[in-house]
């Protein structure tokens, strides 16, 4: 096997797919892509319905934070993808890329060229949407978007109750015009099957285009403070360095990322001494701003005879699934819901709300004994900033991760509000048709006091971590907006840790896109460049 390639891209997950993919378009560029884990092709990862069987298996980095300071010191799960397709062979499919005010957020704050105007050609280049063909949507890109097949009533009606008991709109794109109102969510599926960034991008083989699974990247290689390998160890513990000559691009998503670069000696200079780790380049946000949208699930019984997904592991659920890719099992769970500001005020929504004809409570950890229903409240504007840090110079340690989740009181007071939403819709009269009891937070959690305690004791994340190695200046960022990393040339990052900020939304397509963009930059460095480097014969190590 070479060990010297044109490109080497980290991480074979929603960024880092893409990017490889468009790299390898180029058929005289040979391109390497390594990934951690090893394949997606299993039946919990294809079956839609399936994501969480994924969590603490071997599919599954199993991240858990630090003691969070704001939720009563609580360690939070904190699932990742560790196959190909990344989290996007975990994920719960919803396609969604945020508000445009998000983006037009980052430019303003000095993101130049990442305005919505400037992002949207590469959603819409990115994307096969198999129902809505207008200006926002791609009909001939790689990653095929579609509806859930068999919705079901319950999470139906639920879009009826809250465009009632809030008064809001239904939408039928929340890609479109407007992100605002309630209606079915689109997903990134093909027939009833998961449609991860692998499938999206690395069906096609090519010759230039190597993939290398089970292979975990211990760090990056600096010659002259120039990026200019790897060294890796495969699952035997064999250890080799293997050369780029123009470009490494990271691409481990938002934990692993920022861990890496603290291995490669990239990162707050006082920290990676005292972790052993000798600084060559001191950027100090590396790991820092790490956002996330917390989330709380409000649970039902369901009434009237309905079940939902309850029966799902019924054999006959299952041959529907295996022999017509149709049924309960293509479900995405959250099939419906929507996005809505708690304050008419605001500039754009601040919640999505996520209907589950299931219940759906600790990340699916725990069972309800008869039929529910789940109305989930992810906060997607929040304000307080985490951050990741390597705990030992020892590559194959996770990180430390805090989330500082809720942090401020503003941020408190909006989930509470989240919370008399949720319960206003399962209050309104097309929901009192399929929901029973309030299983959580229960009857007895009613003043606004009592609400927050019991956000405290119970919010989770919605699985969106992002900004640990966001663009901003060499003082706050860590990349520049051509996705370069400050102070070390052929080094580029193309995952979920750039966003400067986290959208108002899930952040596959996002990430997806950053991909894409990240192979355009490469490209048009390339067809600028004065006369082209050599390859790279030798490594220097550090
Ligand atoms: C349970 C769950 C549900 C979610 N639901 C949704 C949803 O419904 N809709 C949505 O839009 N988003 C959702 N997300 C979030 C979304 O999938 C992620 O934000 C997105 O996939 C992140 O892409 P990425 O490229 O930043 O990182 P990842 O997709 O995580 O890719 C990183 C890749 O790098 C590999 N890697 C890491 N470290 C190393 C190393 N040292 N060496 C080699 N390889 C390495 C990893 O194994 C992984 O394959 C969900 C995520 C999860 C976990």
């Amino acid at each position: 096997m070479s060990r010297n390639y044109d490109y080497i891209v980290i991480g074979a997950g929603s960024g880092g797919c893409a990017v490889a993919a468009r790299l390898s378009e180029d058929r005289s560029a040979r391109v390497l892509l390594i990934e951690a884990g090893g394949s997606n092709r299993k039946l919990e990862v294809k079956a839609p319905l399936a994501f969480a069987k994924q969590f603490h298996s071997k599919l599954d980095w199993d991240y858990w934070s630090e003691p969070e300071p704001h939720l009563n010191g609580r360690r939070i799960f904190s699932p990742r993808g560790k196959m190909l397709g990344g989290c996007s062979s975990m994920n719960a499919m919803i396609y969604i890329r945020g508000n445009r005010l998000d983006y037009d957020t980052w430019a303003a704050n000095g993101a130049d060229g990442w305005s919505y105007n400037d992002v949207l050609p590469y959603f819409v280049r990115a994307e096969r949407n198999e129902h809505i063909h207008d200006q926002f949507h791609g009909k001939t890109g790689p990653l095929n978007v579609t509806r859930v097949r068999d919705v079901d009533p319950v999470s139906v009606a639920l879009v009826d109750a809250a465009a009632d008991a809030l008064n809001i709109p239904e939408n039928n794109d929340f890609n479109g015009a407007s992100q605002d109102g309630v209606g079915q969510f689109q997903v990134t599926q093909r027939r009833g099957i998961r449609f991860s960034a692998r499938e999206a991008y690395l069906r096609a083989r090519r010759r230039n285009l190597t993939i290398r699974t089970n292979t975990l990247v211990h760090k990056i290689l600096l010659d002259n403070g120039r990026a200019t390998g790897v060294e890796v160890a495969d699952d035997k513990g064999n250890v080799e360095r293997i050369t780029a000559s123009r470009e490494v691009i990271l691409a481990a998503g938002a934990f692993n990322t920022p861990a890496l670069l603290q291995h490669s000696g990239i990162g707050p200079a006082e920290h990676l001494r005292s972790v052993g780790v000798e600084p060559i380049v001191d950027l100090p946000a590396v790991g820092e701003h790490l956002m996330e949208h917390p989330l709380v699930y409000l649970t039902y019984e369901l009434s009237n005879g309905h079940v939902g997904l309850f029966d799902a592991e019924d054999p006959r659920h299952l041959k529907n699934w295996l022999l017509h890719r149709r049924g309960k099992l293509a479900s995405n769970v959250a099939e419906t819901g929507g996005h809505i500001r708690s304050d008419s005020a605001l500039a754009a929504p601040n919640f999505q709300i996520l209907f589950a004809p299931a219940f759906f409570y600790n990340h699916g950890a725990m069972a309800w004994d008869t039929p529910a229903a789940t109305i989930a409240m992810s906060y997607i504007a929040p304000s307080s900033r985490g951050r990741v840090r390597i705990r030992t110079s020892d590559p194959t340690r996770k990180p430390a991760v805090t989330y500082n989740m809720l942090g401020r009181d503003s941020e408190m007071e909006e989930m509470i509000d989240a919370v008399e939403l949720a319960r206003r819709i399962a209050a309104s009269a097309p929901a009192r048709g399929v929901l029973g009891a309030e299983i959580t937070p229960g009857a007895a959690v009613q003043s606004r006091a009592d609400i927050a305690a019991w956000i405290r004791s119970t919010v989770q994340h919605t699985y969106h971590p992002s900004c640990t190695a966001r663009i901003g200046s060499p003082t706050d960022g860590v990349v520049d907006p051509q996705l370069r990393v400050h102070g070390v040339p052929n080094l580029r990052i193309a995952d979920a840790s750039v966003m400067p900020t986290i959208i108002r939304g899930n952040t596959n397509a996002t990430a997806i896109m950053i991909g894409e963009r990240c192979a355009d930059f490469v490209r048009a460095d390339l067809a600028t460049a004065p006369v082209k480097a050599g390859r790279v014969s030798e490594v220097g190590a550090r």
